[in-house]
């Protein structure tokens, strides 16, 4: 049995930090909220979707410091102490992710309200969580309901949504190392999973020139993208069609860095060198991470090249039961400087 959970509703438009109450009586949501942010998305969407709900529910807030079990584990004592029927997360892909396993994990329903357009688990099944050292992608379930609020996502820097385009144009190696995983290994593959996915990745090349923009329909391009990326895993019941050796690569700096950069970032960068370990046209994917003004290199992503060796060098034991480009001996120093420095990543 394959069991595909998704939204039942997903609202993309303009001022809705209001609209929240509106949508939790549509799904019947019980009279007792808590809403999630961090510090600084408090302020920005967080206090105003709070006094707006207050309104009509009885809602308690916390604040989430960072995604780790820990965090997680505060909020199900605080559901379950609290009587909490439902949740919603006000923030970027770390709030979002507390909020997604903490509900689950509490057996609620949780609404997401991103801040940013920058990773796909806007509206996906599954939560990148701080683990013993290394973040892994642990089965959720998806929120019941997606609000994506544009003028939101707009004020946020440019940066975010740059970020979001890294995060989708992973897609493409993602889904080479599935096809690798699937021929050599016997893996479960979804064509549909997997196309669905790789139409994301699509839509940010052609769409490159738009989205540099940074206005109202960037962000909304870029916010449809992530929705299917993130549906798409959905589908699969697992993140494989959305994060492979690239995905690796940047929780290996997560995990050697005291200051990484943005998820969606590292993870452009890492879908050039392993586009390039595929065999793919990985001048193209660079091409367009340029045209968007993201970081194409170590300097631009602000991390000395010797983290970016030593993160494609331990990539591939990071999570060692999804099989990738990088297999199981992962690379050696020299095969990692080298594929470095041909695509110019340093
Ligand atoms: N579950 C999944 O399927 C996926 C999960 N992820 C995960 O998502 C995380 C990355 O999310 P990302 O959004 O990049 O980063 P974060 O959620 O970690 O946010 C980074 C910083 O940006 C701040 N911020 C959020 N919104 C705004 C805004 N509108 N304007 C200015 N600053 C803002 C945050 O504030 P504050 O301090 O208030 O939080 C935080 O300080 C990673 O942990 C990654 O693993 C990524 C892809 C898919
Ligand atoms: O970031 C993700 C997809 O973009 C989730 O991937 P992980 O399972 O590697 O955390
Ligand atoms: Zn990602």
């Amino acid at each position: 049995m394959h069991l595909m959970e998704l939204p039942r509703e997903v609202i993309l438009g303009e001022n809705l930090k209001d609209k929240v109450s509106e949508v939790a009586k549509r799904l019947k949501l019980n009279e007792r909220a808590l809403i999630l942010y961090g510090k600084k998305t408090k302020k920005i969407a967080g206090n105003e979707v709070e006094k707006h709900l207050k309104e009509d529910f009885n809602v308690s807030a916390l604040t989430i410091k960072a995604p780790t079990m820990q965090e997680v584990e505060r909020v199900i004592r605080f559901i379950e102490d609290n009587s909490i029927g439902w949740i919603i997360g006000v923030g970027g892909g770390s709030i979002i992710d507390v909020a997604k396993l903490s509900s689950f994990k509490a057996d609620i329903p949780f609404i997401s309200f991103p801040t940013t357009a920058s990773h796909d688990g806007i509206a996906s099944a599954n939560a990148s969580i701080k683990d013993l050292g290394a973040k892994t992608s642990i089965k959720a379930k998806p929120p019941i309901a997606v609000i994506v609020d544009v003028k939101v996502i707009k004020t946020a820097p440019y940066r975010f949504l740059a970020a979001g385009v890294g995060d989708m144009i992973s897609n493409l190696t993602a889904v080479k190392d599935w096809q690798l995983a699937h021929k050599l290994k016997g893996e479960y593959y979804s064509e549909y999973a997997a196309s669905l996915s790789l139409m994301s990745a699509k839509m940010v090349i052609k769409n490159a020139d738009v989205i540099r923009l940074g206005n109202e329909e960037s962000v909304r391009k870029v916010v449809k993208g992530l929705i299917s990326s993130s549906v798409a895993m959905s589908i699969a019941g697992s993140s494989r069609p959305a994060s492979g050796a690239e995905h690796l690569f940047s929780h290996a700096l997560d995990m050697l860095l005291e200051k990484p950069a943005l998820h969606g970032e590292q993870c452009g960068i890492g879908t050039i060198v392993m586009a390039y370990l595929h065999g793919l046209n990985w001048k193209k994917i660079r091409d367009t991470l340029k045209r968007v003004n993201a970081p194409t290199n170590a300097y631009e992503l602000g991390i000395e090249p010797e983290y970016i060796i030593e993160a494609l060098t331990i990539a591939h034991t990071i999570r060692p039961d999804r099989y990738t480009i990088l297999g199981k001996e992962g690379l050696t120093k020299e095969a990692a400087e080298k594929a470095a420095k041909i695509t110019g990543i340093i």
